[in-house]
């Protein structure tokens, strides 16, 4: 078998040129490759894998190109610039190193926290001026100051715990976190009003999905309060520039210190050269250490997948070996979908997950299924969660895991049920395979019969006449295409549930209109 060869295109430290070579693998080391797409185009057809960090974009284009490529590996954590819907199409593993610059993140955070307050780099700028301004400078202590920390994920944690040293109070909003992991960071878990409303720094560390997209926004910047600074070392599109540079125009709040931007490169910018902003240029995971160890993990797990079929840290692809894969794809895809399912409809900290395999299924290598179905419920709210780090994730938070097996499935060859408990309930969905595809055969106790479609909507009500046709006639004005409706109920007059699979997203407005039906108890838009 020839050896395998990869490209690195972006700036890695070189020990992950030495780990390649002695794991077997070729590798050529053009760090400003990344930089020109139309050389990348020509060039990338010659090998097996692809390294980066943040400079490269792993189009479309370039993964087309790639004709050989298996396996893209990112040295860090965030793969905004890699195409993995594009990969996955084209069989190519994506794989990034979800620890190695946390502890690096975090400190720039902390670092531009301090800096903002105290004025650092515009009072370093007017010394080097020769200008003695010591009375421009007014700084605040950030001693016994409230720090909101928006997604208390393996960064922010960090920063909180960092805070927490400093003798700050810290209070931090993410939906995911229990109430058991805040007690074990010190932090008081809080809603996103509350924090705005009583934070003296805000700073985020959240990944970029639907959700946290302009999480700050002009209303929730005006939120905060009068005097408050906002720290951002997670990712541009999270705050609103435009109305950050109102509000600090204003006088509402004092600063803000920016290592991101919603266009990076950020080579002009609406605030740049405010007096009260700070600016880095993504600089959270560049230090000796974070970039020693993103590269020799990326080495690592990249060599080891291509010289023994080994899969780590992948975000599309399970990890199976080679024999079990044909038998465990299905099922794979099928607990994934019960998760998402599950963690879609979760809005409160999340405390366990059980998973019951039936009948045939209970026989089967089950860590993936169950890995899969974890990463299925924690995909809506974290960043990177794939299967072979979900349960290390869960557990990190918490959050509790079991595994049940029985032999008997009754009326189904085999069936998989999940059952889902969070601070405020217990939810359950069942499903089995049929043809060859994942099927819903059970939510909430209600049996019911429906395929998991790429668009539905979940709605419960109570089950009084004319609901079916309010919802369809509500779909229908609104110009949504319905697909497939399927019913259920616990018993007539009872609750009852349809989900419907739709041609396009359900929008917020339309979810609006399906919520104020009579008889609705609950209506949410799912993506599989
Ligand atoms: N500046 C840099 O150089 C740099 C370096 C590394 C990571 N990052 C970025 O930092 C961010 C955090 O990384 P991480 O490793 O801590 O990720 P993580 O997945 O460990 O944590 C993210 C946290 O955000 C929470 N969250 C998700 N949706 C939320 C919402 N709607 N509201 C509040 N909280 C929500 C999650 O529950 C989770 O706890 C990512 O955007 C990552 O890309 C930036
Ligand atoms: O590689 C970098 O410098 C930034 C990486 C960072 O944004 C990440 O998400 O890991």
């Amino acid at each position: 078998m020839p050896m395998p060869k990869v490209l690195v295109s972006d700036k890695l430290s070189e020990t992950a040129v030495n780990i390649f070579r002695e794991r077997g693998v070729d590798v050529d080391f053009e760090p400003s490759l990344g930089k020109d797409k139309e050389k990348l185009l020509s060039v990338i057809g010659q090998y097996d894998g692809l390294a980066v960090r943040s400079a490269t974009k792993a189009t479309a284009a370039i993964i087309e190109a790639g004709k050989n490529l298996k396996v893209i590996g990112r040295a860090g954590i965030g793969v905004d610039n890699i195409d993995i819907p594009a990969a996955t199409a084209a069989g190519i593993v994506v794989m990034n190193t979800p620890y190695g610059n946390a502890i690096t993140t975090a400190e720039h955070a902390i670092a531009m926290m301090f800096s903002l307050v105290r004025s650092i780099p515009q009072a370093s700028a007017s010394t080097h001026l020769g200008k003695w301004e010591k009375s421009a400078f007014m700084g605040t202590e950030v001693f016994g100051k409230t720090l909101g920390v928006i997604g208390c994920g393996n960064i922010g944690s960090i920063v909180a715990d960092r805070a927490v040293g400093l003798k700050m109070r810290v209070i931090a909003f993410d939906p995911f976190l229990t109430e058991e992991r805040a007690i074990e960071l010190g932090v008081e878990k809080v809603d996103l009003d509350t924090l705005l409303s009583r934070a003296d720094i805000v700073t985020l560390h959240t990944p970029l999905t639907d959700q946290t997209r302009n999480i700050l926004s002009r209303d929730n910047l005006a939120k905060l309060k009068k005097g408050a600074y906002v720290v951002n070392c997670a990712r541009g599109g999270l705050v609103d520039e435009d109305a950050l540079k109102d509000l600090l125009d204003a006088g509402h709040l004092s600063g803000a210190a920016l290592d991101v931007f919603a266009t990076e490169p950020a080579t002009e910018h609406p605030l740049f050269g405010h007096p009260k902003v700070i600016a880095t240029p993504h600089l959270g995971a560049s230090t000796s250490e974070a970039q020693e160890n993103v590269a020799i993990q990326v080495a690592e797990q990249m060599a080891d997948y291509l010289t023994r079929g080994a899969v780590s840290n992948a975000l599309n692809s399970p990890s199976v070996t080679a024999e079990e894969a044909p038998r465990l794809k299905p099922y794979i895809a099928l607990a994934e979908k019960l998760g998402l399912f599950a963690g879609q409809l979760t809005r409160t900290g999340l405390k366990q997950i059980e998973v019951t395999y039936e009948g045939e299924v209970a026989a089967l290598n089950l860590k993936p299924l169950t890995a899969s179905a974890v990463a299925g419920v924690l995909k809506p709210m974290l960043s990177e969660v794939n299967i072979v780090n979900a349960p290390v994730i869960a557990r990190e938070r918490g959050v509790t895991i079991s595994e049940t097996t029985c032999d008997d499935a009754e009326s189904y060859d085999s069936i998989i049920r999940l059952k889902i408990t969070t601070e405020q309930q217990t939810r359950t969905v069942s499903g089995t395979i049929f043809g060859g595809a994942p099927r819903i055969v059970e939510i909430k106790g209600v049996e019911m019969e429906a395929s998991f479609a790429p668009h539905m909507l979940y709605t419960t009500n109570e089950d009084k006449p004319g609901f079916i046709g309010a919802l369809g006639k509500t779909l229908g004005e609104a110009g949504v295409n319905i697909a497939t409706f399927n019913l259920g109920r616990a018993g007539p007059g009872e609750g009852a549930i349809a989900l419907v699979a739709v041609d396009d997203p359900i929008s917020d407005e339309v979810l609006e209109k399906v919520r104020a039906l009579p008889h609705v108890t609950q209506a949410t838009a799912l993506s599989f």
